[in-house]
C-alpha cells in the first residue's frame, strides 16, 4: 500500500494558512503556492541517488556527493497543477515537464481529459503529478490511470490540500503510488469541495472568479 506523507515543516503550514484566507488575492496566492511547491519538492527528493565525485575547491582536492542522474518528470493537472511546477522546477532544472488536462464536471464531479503530452521516456522517469487539490480523487487517480497506460512505473503525487475521500481512492486505485500533502481536511461538502480547503485552486491563481 502506498505511504501517505503529510509535510508539516513550520514553513510549508505557515504559508498554507495564508493560501487558504479568503482576503489572499491572485498575486499572493500563486506566488505562495509556488513557495509551497518547492518546499515541497525539497521533502518529495529526499530518497533520490546521490554519487560521490571528485572535485577541487581553491584549497584542496576533495570528495563530494552530486545526483546521481535518475531521471526526473513533473506532472502538473491542469489548470491548477501549473501553479506548482516552477517552485519544483526551480531544485530540479533538469526535470521533463508532462501535462494532463483534465477537468471535474461540476454535475457528476467525474473529471473529463482534455489533454495529454509527455516526455517521450516517462518509462525511465521518476515522475511527480502535482495539483494542489485532491478531493474525491477522480482527477489524480484518472491522470496516474493515463500516465502507467503510457509506461510509467515510478510515480508520487503531490499535493497541497487533500480530503480523506480522495486519500482512501487513491490508496485503493493506486497502491504503489506514494502520496505527499501539506494537509487532510475534515471532508468534502455537497460540490465536492474540501471543507475547510481553499476554494477552487484553478480560479484562485488565475483569477477566474
Ligand atoms: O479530486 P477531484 O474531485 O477530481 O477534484 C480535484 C480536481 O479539481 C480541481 O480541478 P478543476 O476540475 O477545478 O479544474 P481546473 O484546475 O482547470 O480549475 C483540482 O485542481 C483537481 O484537478
Ligand atoms: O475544494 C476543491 C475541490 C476541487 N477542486 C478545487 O479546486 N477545490
Ligand atoms: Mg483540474
Amino acid at each position: 500500500m502506498g505511504n501517505v506523507f503529510v509535510l508539516d515543516h513550520p514553513l510549508i503550514q505557515h504559508k498554507l494558512t495564508h493560501i487558504r484566507k479568503t482576503e489572499t488575492g491572485t498575486k499572493e496566492f500563486r506566488e505562495l503556492v509556488d513557495e509551497v511547491a518547492g518546499l515541497m519538492a525539497y521533502e518529495i527528493t529526499r530518497d533520490l541517488p546521490v554519487m560521490e565525485v571528485e572535485i577541487e575547491t581553491p584549497v584542496a582536492k576533495t570528495k563530494s556527493n552530486v545526483l546521481s542522474g535518475r531521471k526526473v518528470g513533473i506532472i502538473p493537472i491542469l489548470r491548477a497543477g501549473l501553479g506548482m511546477v516552477d517552485g519544483v522546477l526551480r531544485h530540479i532544472p533538469t526535470a521533463k515537464v508532462g501535462h494532463v488536462g483534465l477537468y471535474r464536471d461540476p454535475e457528476t464531479l467525474k473529471p473529463v481529459e482534455y489533454y495529454i503530452k509527455m516526455p517521450n521516456d516517462i518509462e525511465e522517469r521518476e515522475l511527480i503529478v502535482v495539483d494542489p487539490m485532491l478531493a474525491t480523487g477522480g482527477s489524480a487517480e484518472d491522470a496516474i490511470t493515463s500516465l502507467k497506460k503510457r509506461g510509467a512505473k515510478n510515480i508520487k503525487l503531490m499535493c497541497l490540500i487533500a480530503a480523506p475521500e480522495g486519500v482512501e481512492q487513491i490508496k485503493q486505485a493506486h497502491p504503489d503510488v506514494d502520496i505527499y500533502l501539506a494537509a487532510i481536511d475534515e471532508k468534502l461538502n455537497e460540490k465536492g469541495y474540501i471543507v475547510p480547503g481553499l476554494g477552487d485552486a484553478g480560479d484562485r491563481l488565475y483569477g477566474t472568479k
